[in-house]
Parts: structure tokens; C-alpha cells; sequence
């Protein structure tokens, strides 16, 4: 794929340095044992046992100090070839032993040269809080009644949030506003009750041939589609304002005849507006009376700033004055520049607790965000944060647990993961359909799982095409149970109902997409949780958090790791038809490791399932190297254990020349790669990891960066699809 242009693998031939191979094993079956066969065909490997030593030191206290980061993993840095550090072997006593009658499943291959887990000490950071509801009704206000009762019947809504109740007087009288509260409070309300209160009471009533008289522009399709669908609610019974989306993926032929039949309030990303406006001539604004950007920070965080240019270029030649609307939950530098741009005397409303050290909430006349930053951002109240320390090697198996744990067992949950490249949400979403279902579904992944299985998986990432995506939207927004694997994508404004996790299995680049990744859960209210997982090297993003007043509990590997003990598919011979002791953390080990080796087993199962690993692999490291400066201390490439992280990845062997770029040798000094917000200065490399960012939120038709073909049902993984 182009993201990874330039980027040379060899596959290596070196035996793994993870584990020691009894004699006459040194391979893995190339293909994944069937289920029965799978215990006498798992590949003979020795037991470790329980007393050989602890396996994870806690030691370690978190550094304050930003520049102190020194865990073993860090030190081995980008050492592909572990052969001269392997694990020491058990006594021979032992060994026999192993080889005679046990599973020969080894488990210090995944325990043992691991660095320390530091301790994390929640900092007693005093979270920003935001109560979600007032008492007033909106019927108190001055609006129309059929549009009071559209709110209460359709939406089946009584009273205002508080970022309503503040932020629809200051619309209704006229003024631009800049708004900031915590995700899932009902910002869109806040802006679309007063636009369709404006627009249904012009003097003229409004045809559809007038064009658009309000533009609202949000980063995602997704996000597109599902602001449309508020507002044409809002609009039930005002049918003569035609609401319409432009966001791409849809032919550009049919968005120009709908266009051209007229749309009143326009829904749009960034990317496929600019591209109508310069190719569609029925484009106009000269009635344009609204500017609504939602999710203002990451319109421009992305690349968008050059497209809302030359938007409002377009709409201010054409319109002299307009009202002007900027929301997002966090509020960073970028939107103050947008806001110098774009806002005529706003006013600034947030919305913060009464217990909190100010009054609540919040109006300025002034637009200043940086204060708010200061203060850190807003948490909804009944989300629980937790945070896990696992080392590289490991975390494959402790997501396989987790996921586990939650879907399987717990049953009635909804999650997310996050992971930072279209390329790992994919390889994952095929690994563990594959593996945790041991099948089943993988077989026919395109299908809706038996619906009394709670363990379903879905993925969403912008190279996927949009027939494929909007599908997965609407099914993940209508399941009760499943989980989502996906890139930031989804991380903004997206109202998934009944989201009770959020998984972060790469940390996010800046504090505000981690608020607005966790914010798809604990909305309006409810009660959500987070699980945010770092490596020993990055345990210090914890303080990185703290510093915006996030506050994050810790959660042990070893808790997540046991959930393994319920299943017993993952169990080892040794263990026979014994039932599980519950706690023994040698078993808890073994199954880890069994876990491992069916990772594997599928990630060699064929050539192609290889190079896509590897492939993965590559994205990841890639993206890692585009965290901003402020975080390079904490993410930078080097503290990587390359071999380590091939194993998360389900390969055996670190990836030899990986890339010239990606895997200098240690010592040696590479060229700074870009930083992800700075994307303005076209050098060719920015331009395209630009670019390759974009493909997240573009419009769709203008990256000419490849997309994932919607797969033909049995599709396998192989090299063609990966291609694309
Ligand atoms: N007054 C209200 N009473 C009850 N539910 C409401 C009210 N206002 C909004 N909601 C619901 O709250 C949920 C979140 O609203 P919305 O998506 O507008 O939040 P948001 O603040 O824009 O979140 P984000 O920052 O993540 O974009 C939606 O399901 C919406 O229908």
C-alpha cells in the first residue's frame, strides 16, 4: 500500500529467539491445527516451572521527571536478533521430563526477558467535571412549539444538558460562539435546535431551490451521516428546509444532482466540499446564514486548515454576514487560530462543575480558549479510566484476554479498540476473528455472527471503501454486544450507544484524542469504562495525562491475563482434565502462551499471513515515529525491542531490514520524521504521511491513496487483498 512505500522487509530465516525448540521441532506446523487435533499437535515445548523466578518485577517506580526512562526495553533498542540474550535453560531434569510427558508448551518465552513494569501512582489529579443535566425544560425557552415537540416526541428529550442551556440563548440572539464541553454532553442539539429555530422562521419561507443557507462541517463521514440524521429529525416539521450530506465515497455525479435540486442545510467534511466547490458549478452561498464547525480542533489538526480556507473564501465572497458556530470537547491552539478566522466577537461558553473552583457555566466575551487547556479537559464523571503496563512481548495475548474476558464471559459488552494505522486494524480484525473464534465466523467473516455469540468483531478505518463503512457504522451503532477495531476514525463525535469499553491499544497522540477516544463511552450520564495500554517504556504517558488533569487507575496484566483461565481451549496438557485452580499464575502463564502459539500458528500459516503481519508491523512502527515532539520522549522508536514487538504482531522473528529509516541501528542518529500536527511545510515526506493522516477524513476521492477492497465473503488474507 502506498503508507508504506519505501519500506523493505526480508523475511528471516533466523529461528526464533523467543523460544527453545525441543529437538525434531524446530518448525510450527504451517498450518493452524484443527481444534481436536490442536493439543497433540501444539508444538512440543518445555514447562517452565512455577518457582522459576518472578516473572514481573514491580519495582520500578514511574518517573516524574520526563526525560528518565530507562527500562530495559529501552536499553536493548531495535535489537532484532535476540539470540545471544535467550532465555536460560531449565535444568535437565526438568527438560526430560518435559520431553517425555508434558505439552512441552514453554512458557518463559513470553515471561522471561521482559523489561520491569514500573508502578504507576495515580497522582490524585483533581478531574475538570461537568454536571451533564439542568432541570430546565425546553420548553422554557423561545422556540417553536412544533419544534418543542418535535424534541420531546421524536427525540423523546425533556430537559437540557447544561452546554444547551447555555449555548442556545447565545444562537438565538445572533451571536458566534465558541463551545467547549466534555463529550457526550449534546453539542449537537446545542447548534441544531437554534438553526432550525432560525431557519424556520425567515421572513421568506425557505424553497429548496434557494441552495444552502447553513454549511456544517465535521471531520468524518461517519460523523457527517450521523449529524444529518439529527437534523433531519429536528426538521420533521419544517419539511420544506431540505437537509442534505456531502462526504464522499458516494458518486460525485449523484451529490452534483442532489446539489443541483437544492440542499438548505449542508453537512459536509472538509475535503469533498472544497472538491464540489471547485468542480460543481450549481455550487453557491450567496444565502448562506450559518457556519457550524463541529469538532473544530481536529479540522484542522489533520490537514484540513488549507480546504477551510479556501471554504471560507468561498462563503465570505459570496455571504456578507453569517453566524458562526466552533464546538469541540477540547479546545487547543488550533481552534483559536480557526477562531481568529472564522468568529465575529464570539462568545466563549464552557461548561464546568459547581463543585469545581470556578461557576458554572462559564460565558466570555472574549475567545481565549488557552485558560480552558490549562485547566485540563472534562471527563465525563461515571467513566472509570484504567490503565495497563505489559511488556511488547505480551501484548498480544493480554488484548486476546481482555477481549476475552469482556465479550466471551462478561458477556453484555460493547467495545472499541483503537489502533493508529488502517493496516494493524485490519491484520487484527482477521488474527483474532480468526483465532478467538476459533473459525467459526473467520470462515465467513463478512457475515453477522450467530447472534448468541457475544464475541463479534467489526472494523472501521478510512481505507475502507464506503459502501463497507457506512454498513459497519449502522451495524455497530444497532448491536448490543460486539467490538469495533478501528483508527481515529471513530474517535470523534460518534454516538454508539451502549459503548461500555473503550480500549486504546496504541496510546493516542495527544491528550485531546485520547478525551475524545474514552468519550464514545460514559455519554450523556452514563457509565462507560477505559483501558488505555502502554508499555513499561511508555508508562510515563500516565503523567503526561495527569498534567491535563486525566486521571487513570491501574489495572494488572496478570487480573487481564486470568480471564484465560475460563477458556479452556487455551489450556495446556498438563493441566488434563483437572479443573482450573482459578489463581495459579503457572497456569494463567501457559495458557498466555498457548494463546501466543495460535497466534502464531495462524500469522505462519502461509506466506501471505506473513507479509501482512509484517506489513502491520511496519504501520506500526511507522506511525510510532509520528508522535509530536512533546511526546518523543515517551514514544520514540528506539525504546522499541523490535523482536519484542514482531511477537505482538504473531511473528516469530524480528524482521530483518525492516527499512533503512525505520530500524537505524542503535546510536546512530536518523533524520527527525514528521510530527503529526505540523503538516503545513511540504517537504515530499510530509506531504505524504499527510496525506496517508488524511485518508482518515478525506473526502474520498481526491487522495488517490488505495483502499481495502470490500472483501468477497470467504476471503482470506492473503497478499492480493493487503495490495489492494
Ligand atoms: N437534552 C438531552 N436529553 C437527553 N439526551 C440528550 C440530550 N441532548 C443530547 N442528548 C443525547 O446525548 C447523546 C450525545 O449527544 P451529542 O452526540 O450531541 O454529544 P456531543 O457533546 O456532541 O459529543 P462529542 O463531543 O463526543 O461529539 C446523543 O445520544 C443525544 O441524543
Amino acid at each position: 500500500m502506498e503508507a508504506d512505500e519505501g519500506l523493505i522487509l526480508n523475511v528471516s530465516s533466523l529461528p526464533s529467539p523467543y523460544f527453545h525448540h525441543s529437538a525434531g521441532h524446530k518448525k510450527f506446523p504451517k498450518t493452524l491445527p484443527n481444534k481436536d487435533k490442536w493439543q497433540t499437535k501444539v508444538p512440543k515445548r518445555k514447562l517452565q516451572q512455577a518457582d522459576e523466578g518472578t516473572p514481573f518485577k514491580r519495582k520500578r517506580k514511574l518517573s516524574a521527571s520526563p526525560n528518565k526512562k530507562c527500562t530495559k526495553e529501552a536499553n536493548i533498542c531495535m535489537k532484532g536478533n535476540l539470540s545471544s540474550k535467550s532465555p536460560k535453560k531449565p535444568s535437565t531434569d526438568r527438560q526430560n521430563e518435559s520431553l517425555s510427558s508434558r505439552p512441552f508448551i514453554k512458557t518463559s518465552c513470553l515471561f522471561k526477558n521482559n523489561p520491569e513494569i514500573p508502578e504507576i501512582h495515580r497522582g490524585g489529579v483533581k478531574q475538570v467535571q461537568e454536571k451533564v443535566f439542568t432541570s430546565e425544560s425546553f420548553s422554557q425557552l423561545d422556540l417553536h412549539p412544533h419544534l418543542v415537540s418535535t424534541i420531546t416526541t421524536v427525540l423523546k428529550m425533556s430537559s437540557m444538558t447544561s452546554v444547551q442551556k447555555e449555548t442556545i440563548p447565545v444562537l438565538l440572539k445572533g451571536k458566534d460562539a465558541l463551545v467547549r464541553s466534555q463529550t457526550g454532553s449534546g453539542k449537537t442539539l446545542a447548534y441544531g435546535i437554534p438553526l432550525v429555530q432560525s431557519l424556520q422562521g425567515t421572513k421568506s419561507k425557505i424553497k429548496r431551490s434557494d441552495g444552502p443557507y447553513a454549511l456544517i462541517l465535521v471531520p468524518t463521514r461517519e460523523l457527517a451521516l450521523q449529524s444529518f440524521d439529527t437534523v433531519q429529525k429536528l426538521l420533521k416539521p419544517f419539511t420544506w428546509i431540505v437537509p442534505g450530506v456531502l462526504m464522499g465515497g458516494e458518486k460525485r455525479k449523484s451529490e452534483k444532482a442532489r446539489l443541483r435540486k437544492g440542499i438548505n442545510i449542508l453537512i459536509s467534511t472538509p475535503g469533498r466540499l472544497v472538491d464540489h466547490i471547485k468542480s460543481t458549478k450549481c455550487i453557491h452561498f450567496s444565502r448562506i446564514q450559518w457556519l457550524i464547525m463541529d469538532e473544530a480542533d481536529r479540522i484542522l489538526d489533520m490537514g484540513f486548515e488549507k480546504d477551510v480556507t479556501v471554504i471560507l473564501n468561498a462563503l465570505n465572497t459570496e455571504s456578507e454576514r453569517r453566524q458562526n458556530v466552533l464546538l469541540s470537547a477540547t479546545l487547543t491552539e488550533g481552534v483559536t487560530r480557526l477562531a481568529d478566522i472564522s468568529l465575529h466577537e464570539p462568545v466563549s461558553i464552557t461548561v464546568v462543575d459547581e463543585t469545581w473552583d470556578r461557576n458554572t457555566p462559564k460565558q466570555e466575551s472574549i475567545c481565549s480558549p488557552a485558560g480552558v487547556e490549562e485547566d485540563g479537559f472534562a471527563i465525563p464523571e461515571k467513566l472509570q479510566q484504567h490503565v495497563v503496563v505489559v511488556p511488547s512481548k505480551l501484548r498480544l495475548v493480554t488484548l486476546g484476554a481482555f477481549i476475552l474476558g469482556k465479550c466471551k464471559f462478561e458477556k453484555h459488552h460493547k467495545m472499541i479498540i483503537f489502533f493508529s494505522s488502517c493496516e494493524q486494524v485490519e491484520f487484527h480484525y482477521q488474527l483474532l476473528l480468526k483465532v478467538l473464534l476459533g473459525g467459526q465466523e473467520a470462515k465467513e467473516p463478512e457475515r453477522l455472527p450467530h447472534p448468541s455469540s457475544h464475541v463479534k468483531f467489526l472494523r472501521l478505518h478510512g481505507n475502507m471503501e464506503q459502501e463497507e463503512r457506512t454498513e459497519v457504522f449502522q451495524k455497530f451503532l444497532q448491536c448490543k454486544t460486539g467490538t469495533l477495531l478501528c483508527t481515529d476514525v471513530a474517535a470523534r463525535g460518534l454516538d454508539l450507544p451502549r459503548v461500555t469499553w473503550i480500549v486504546q491499544y496504541n496510546a493516542p497522540a495527544s491528550p485531546a484524542e485520547y478525551v475524545h477516544r474514552i468519550g464514545r463511552t460514559a455519554r450523556i450520564g452514563c457509565h462507560g469504562n477505559s483501558l488505555l495500554v502502554l508499555t513499561p517504556s511508555e508508562a510515563e504517558y500516565v503523567n503526561s495525562l495527569a498534567s491535563h488533569k486525566i486521571n487513570v487507575c491501574e489495572m494488572k496484566m496478570e487480573d487481564i491475563l486470568s480471564s484465560l483461565l475460563k477458556d479452556d481451549r487455551f489450556k495446556g496438557r498438563q493441566w488434563g482434565n483437572k479443573k482450573s485452580h482459578g489463581t495459579n499464575p503457572q497456569e494463567v502463564r501457559e495458557r498466555a502462551t498457548v494463546l501466543q502459539t495460535e497466534f502464531e500458528n495462524y500469522v505462519h500459516s502461509s506466506e501471505g499471513t506473513v507479509r501482512w503481519a509484517k506489513k502491520a508491523l511496519q504501520s506500526f512502527l511507522r506511525s510510532y515515529t509520528t508522535y509530536p515532539k512533546t511526546l518523543k520522549h515517551i514514544f520514540h522508536i528506539k525504546s522499541l525491542h523490535l523482536g519484542h514487538v514482531a511477537k505482538s504482531f504473531g511473528l516469530r522473528d524480528a524482521p530483518q531490514n525492516l527499512s533503512a529509516s525505520m530500524a537505524a541501528s542503535p546510536g546512530k542518529k536518523t533524520k527527525p520524521k514528521p510530527k503529526r500536527p505540523d503538516l503545513r511545510r511540504k517537504t515530499p515526506g510530509k506531504r505524504r504521511l499527510a496525506e496517508i493522516l488524511r485518508s482518515e477524513y478525506s473526502s474520498g476521492i481526491d487522495s488517490g491513496i488505495s483502499r481495502v477492497k470490500r472483501r468477497k465473503r470467504h476471503g482470506k488474507p492473503d497478499n492480493q487483498k493487503m495490495q489492494s
